[in-house]
């Protein structure tokens, strides 16, 4: 394997790096903060990579019948992957538009490992909100080798990211999978907050020895990762891959047929209508204020359900305290702030309403709530001329047909 030790994109002396490395316990993880962020462009790049891959990426939402449960299962999150190896079917290459990406990731880890480290396999997931998410699974398989480096970059809304110490997760002892019974529960949940642009690399034994999870949490907004991976060549590296393309793009699909996917768009208009609402160049706005108002907001992780490109999972989940509030999320900033007392109000009288959502909402769909609902609730007054209650009453149903869009999307789950 030729290095590809690089100095040429790193910018590892300017980014803070924090190393979790416990022999005893076998956990060896970096995270290398604040890398790739939109705001933190890298000096031979200036794309911001959360956009890039808002607008590139065809997402699937895999559905497959478990044969171990004799049921049907979708994946907890919208997945794609690109690469693998190309002798192996299927095989999607990996696409131009991120391979400056995938080197300067590559680059920036090479930088600061004396072993060369490269990848050939992408992941990418996107956590459209909080009730999205990938449950307790170790990522360690044979055709990735013993002790695998993988890279994790996190890109928009902030997530816990949890990890959870086993004693039989990889290899499994008798090729049995791991149960409640094989948590460590002597030894702590390691709970970390990825935030935009953070790379979490995990090496050496931690899929030996560890389970990893990013659970539900209330308020969150769009959060995308990509993991970084090597599938090896030889044994079961075809399984392997063609594992990886099942779970993450075709499930039950045949591959030799196309398997459903959207763009990113299209999953915000199946999730209510609200691309209906905003005009182009809005829309990564919209997506940016949803990271950047769930970032704001109480983190609470809920129960996990499956994981995606892992085996269902099989076991009941702990059910963990809920994290400490951070901040609270403040009900709007900037130009808007004379509206404060009618954004409160209709808050306050919308039970229906998450105010993370709301306050994810570009501004010109904030203040249109709030006006639809000062013109339900406001009595017409004997002053009012004709012209004006019918001007009111347009708007109104006007308001009213987007209301059931708006509503759904709103709707607290
Ligand atoms: O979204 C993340 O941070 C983790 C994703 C992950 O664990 C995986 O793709 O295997
Ligand atoms: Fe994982």
């Amino acid at each position: 394997m030729s290095s590809i030790k690089s100095t040429e994109f790193c910018s590892c002396s300017s980014s803070s790096l924090t190393i979790i490395d416990r022999p005893n316990k076998h956990l060896q993880v970096e995270i290398h903060h604040g890398l790739f962020s939109g705001k933190r462009k890298s000096a031979t790049d200036s794309k911001n990579w959360y956009d890039e891959l808002l607008s590139n990426v065809k997402w699937h939402r895999v559905k497959y019948k478990s044969s171990r449960f004799q049921s049907d299962c979708e994946t907890p999150c919208y997945t794609a992957f690109y690469g693998g190896r190309k002798e192996y079917k299927p095989y999607t290459p990996v696409p131009d538009w991120i391979k400056p990406l995938i080197k300067e990731v590559t680059a920036h880890l090479n930088c600061n490992s004396d072993v060369p480290i490269q990848f050939n396999a992408f992941l990418l997931r996107l956590y459209f909100d909080g009730n999205d998410e990938i449950a307790w699974h170790t990522d360690g398989r044979t055709f990735l080798g013993a002790e695998p480096t993988i890279a994790s970059l996190s890109l928009g809304n902030k997530a816990t990211f949890q990890l959870r110490r086993m004693h039989n997760v990889w290899p499994c002892v008798n090729g049995t999978a791991s149960t409640e019974g094989s948590i460590d529960t002597t030894t702590p949940i390691e709970s970390f907050v990825l935030q935009d642009g953070d790379l979490l690399v995990m090496k050496g034994k931690t899929q030996q020895y560890w389970h990893h999870r990013v659970p539900k949490e209330k308020g969150r907004g769009v959060r995308l990762n990509i993991n970084f991976r090597y599938i090896m060549p030889g044994v079961d590296a075809e399984r392997g891959q063609m594992t990886y393309y099942k779970y993450m793009v075709y499930g039950d699909v045949p591959i030799d047929q196309d398997p459903p996917s959207w763009t990113f768009d299209e999953i915000m208009k199946k999730k209510g209508g609200i691309m209906n609402f905003v005009k182009g160049g809005v829309k990564r706005k919209a997506a940016a204020a949803a990271a950047a108002a769930a970032a704001n907001s109480v983190a609470v992780p809920l129960v996990g359900g499956q994981t995606s490109d892992e085996k269902p999972q099989d076991e009941a989940e702990p059910k963990i305290d809920p994290l400490p509030a951070t901040s609270k999320a403040s009900p709007i900033q900037g130009p808007t702030s004379n509206l404060i007392p009618d954004i409160q109000q209709y808050l306050s009288s919308q039970n229906d309403i998450d105010e993370a959502v709301f306050n994810s909402l570009p501004i010109e769909i904030q203040h249109e709530l709030v006006t639809q609902r000062k013109l339900q609730n406001e009595p017409h007054t004997n002053e009012q001329t004709t012209k004006q209650c019918d001007m009111a009453e347009k708007k109104k149903s006007k308001l009213s047909g987007r209301r059931g869009t708006l509503n759904s999307f709103f709707a607290k789950k």
